[in-house]
């Protein structure tokens, strides 16, 4: 499982506190990274107890750690066809959140990527009823700038590495830390970490990047999150939008 920073006793607490909004019946989006590990154990501690909570993993590896967590898995195809019972609370980590514009608490727009499942979590975050955030204080920011995740096919990957660089931004092909060559997805495809600086309208750069042509999907979440949840020193600050 990729860690990345933060304390994991804060992440820990993000992840259990969301955990905890998960009720009976429930079909849940199991997010991927190391703060949303936390809740997916924490779902399975409580699956242990009587809880009925099925979960629609994001990733190959949130798969992996549901099934040894005991959390039973359903395909995201499966949970919202025609007949089926759609996705109750999506819980999932991000690598940065906006927080704080605007009068009072919100939850604005979020970059993931982190660990290249960002069009996964996408599917299933976007398809949830609520999607909960789990992070710790180092993700907040009031302007977004880390670099974007930008998963591209194989074949496109000049074409949109052009793309990117038109928008402003400066594309790096994401190499992989235990092997040689470039991180492949789950879906098989590449990903660019597209660094842009501080970005200012992330609505306008979603919009771009996604109708760019060989553009699978970025890590950039507008409009998506409805609470995130961060752990501290001392407990869990939540905030809605
Ligand atoms: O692709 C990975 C995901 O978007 C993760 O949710 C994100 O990178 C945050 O991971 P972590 O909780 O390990 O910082």
């Amino acid at each position: 499982m990729k860690t990345s920073g933060g304390s994991d006793a804060m992440k820990r607490r993000a992840g259990e506190s969301a955990a905890e909004a998960v009720s009976d019946g429930d079909v849940v989006g199991l997010g991927t990274g190391s703060t949303a590990a936390h809740a997916i154990r924490r779902i399975g501690d409580r699956v242990d107890a009587g809880l009925d909570a099925r979960g629609v993993p994001t990733s190959f590896a949130s798969r992996e750690l549901a099934r040894d967590a005991g959390v039973p898995c359903l395909d995201l195809p499966e949970a919202v066809g025609p007949d089926g019972p759609g996705i109750d609370v999506a819980i999932d980590g991000a690598d940065q959140v906006a927080v704080g514009r605007g009068d009072g608490p919100a939850v604005g727009p979020l970059i993931k990527g982190g660990g290249a499942a960002h069009a996964r979590e996408k599917l299933v975050d976007a398809a949830a009823d609520r999607f909960l955030v789990v992070a710790d204080p180092s993700k907040e920011t009031p302007v977004l700038d880390r670099s974007v995740p930008v998963e591209v096919l194989p074949a496109g990957r000049s074409a949109v590495a052009e793309a990117v660089r038109a928008a402003g931004g400066e594309p790096t092909l994401r190499r992989a830390e235990r092997k040689d060559g470039p991180v492949v997805t789950d879906n098989g495809n590449l990903v660019f970490d597209a660094s842009f600086g501080a970005i200012d309208d992330p609505s306008a750069l979603a919009t771009t990047l996604s109708t760019t042509p060989g553009v699978v999907e970025h890590g950039l979440f507008v409009g998506l999150a409805d609470e995130v949840h961060v752990g501290t020193e001392s407990g869990v600050r939540v905030a809605r939008r």
